[in-house]
């Protein structure tokens, strides 16, 4: 579904990640780990054309979007759910979920499949953004990613700032994401024990490297805390 080949991204004269190779296989949940700093969200935000990549190739079911503008990555089937979900805290949960169609040019309307996903937003339509608790407005933001009927959903740091049994929740969603609606999604994390649930594919990052990557059931949990603490 998706394949970063030999893929360099920059802030400025800074090259962040140097020749990064990455898949997220179609139909399943893949995560990309690592320590703060490394990398992770850089990785996604290349993904989504917000960093400078000049060269590599990011294919999206064989074609390459490298050097597409987001909104175009968007239409061409990438949801984004982006760290700290920025969502606009002085708009309804309604205006905020419908800022999603603006990717598709303002057209169509939401899928009412996201309403059953997340019962939880109609319930709180004319509420402000704001007003949510974390993992409502993190609900919110996948919803928003949702409505342009994404091929592939990302997601950076789902659980952060989240209290421990809403992160189930989330997990459950987008457990029912990826099966239901046959989405294929990539997650960059730091909660090892989330990924450890979710995952079918596991990738290890450090200064901007894949240091290890596998099959999530047949990883060593130990190793892999040991990079996280190390
Ligand atoms: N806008 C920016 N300009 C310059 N350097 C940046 C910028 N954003 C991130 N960096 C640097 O790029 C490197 C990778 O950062 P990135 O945010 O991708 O890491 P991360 O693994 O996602 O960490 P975190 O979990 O803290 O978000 C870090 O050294 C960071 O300081």
């Amino acid at each position: 579904m998706l394949k970063i080949e030999q893929m360099d991204a920059y802030y400025g004269e800074s090259r962040v990640i140097p020749g990064l190779n990455l898949q997220a296989k179609k139909g399943e949940i893949t995560c990309l780990i690592g320590r703060n700093g490394v990398g992770k969200s850089t990785t996604l935000k290349s993904i989504m054309g917000l960093v400078k990549t000049p060269t590599g190739r990011i294919l999206l079911a064989d074609q390459d979007i490298i050097h597409m503008k987001t909104y175009d990555r968007v239409k061409k089937g990438i949801g984004y759910v982006p760290q700290g979900r920025d969502i606009f805290p002085q708009m309804t949960v309604q205006e905020n979920i419908e800022l999603g169609l603006q990717a598709l040019g303002g057209k169509g309307k939401v899928p009412e499949y996201i309403y059953d996903l997340f019962p939880i937003l109609p319930q709180f339509a004319k509420r402000k953004g704001g007003d949510l608790s974390g993992g409502q407005q993190q609900q919110l933001a996948i919803a928003r990613a949702l409505v342009t009927d994404p091929k592939i959903l990302i997601l950076d740091e789902p659980t952060e700032g989240i209290q421990p049994s809403i992160i189930q929740d989330i997990g459950e969603a987008i457990r029912r994401v990826n099966k239901e609606l046959d989405i294929t999604v990539l997650i960059v994390e730091q909660y090892l024990d989330f990924v450890l649930g979710i995952s079918d594919a596991l990738y290890v990052m450090e200064k901007g490297s894949i240091v290890l990557q596998g099959r999530t059931k047949e990883m060593d949990p130990r190793k892999v805390q040991k990079m996280m603490t190390d």
